[in-house]
């Protein structure tokens, strides 16, 4: 009989999956990869923030040329300060921070640092199709989204769709994925070409890039 702590070493951790199928496909997600309770803290968190007015319009594109398009994206976004997490925040990254280390030792990304931001998509909004990877944010490496909504279903919209991109893949694209709480979705920014689609009831998300150094 194998020891249950030995099993447990041997057995393939969260961080392990998502690396072999960032590796094999592009994209990995991963059911519950926080606990029920972290996501209602974090949601809890990101409606405050709303609340105190700390959010704001998203912008598209890259210095002085960002500019709030709503007929391209009408989220709201509050940007994360690494260097001051709030209690609440620090147990997710510190997981991103284990995942950005085991994707460096197999995928060789040299990925350095994680930026990210709530995002609240007001009923009716959508963000269109587009790459995280653009010139102008070409440091961005892997997306990585954590979905903080309690029991969301196909009727309220909303999902993520990601397209066929250049890159040949065996995955089944087209690919619609709901934003569940708990789920994270993680994939290559450059590979996949995706957008959000109008969701019918509010829609909150941390969604962050793994850099590389610019
Ligand atoms: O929330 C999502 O599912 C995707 C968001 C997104 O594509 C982005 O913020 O760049
Ligand atoms: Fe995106």
């Amino acid at each position: 009989m194998v020891h249950p702590l030995v099993a447990e070493i041997g057995s393939p951790s969260k961080f392990d999956r998502i690396v072999a199928e960032l590796t094999e496909t592009g994209l990995s997600i991963c059911d519950d990869f926080i606990s029920p309770l972290l996501v209602n803290s974090m949601a809890h968190e990101a409606r405050s923030l709303w609340q105190q007015g700390a959010f704001r319009h998203a912008r598209v594109g890259r210095g002085s040329s960002l500019q709030v398009r709503p007929e391209i994206r009408n989220d709201n976004i509050c940007w994360l300060d690494p260097e001051n997490l709030t209690a609440i925040q620090r147990p997710y990254f510190n997981d991103l921070e284990i995942l950005r280390h085991h994707i460096n030792s197999k995928l060789f990304l040299g990925l350095f640092e994680f930026e990210g931001h709530f995002a609240l998509y007001p009923q009716g909004s959508f963000y269109n199709i587009h790459y995280d990877r653009f010139i102008g944010a070409l440091e961005r490496m892997v997306t990585c989204i954590i979905y903080l909504n309690h029991e969301w279903t196909a009727e309220d919209g909303g999902a993520l769709q990601l397209h066929e991109g250049t890159a040949a893949s065996s995955l089944s694209l087209p690919m619609q994925v709901l934003p569940q709480g708990g789920r994270l979705v993680c994939f290559l920014s450059e590979a996949f070409p995706h957008e959000v689609l109008a969701a019918n009831r509010d829609r909150l998300s941390l969604t962050g890039w793994f850099r590389i150094r610019p």
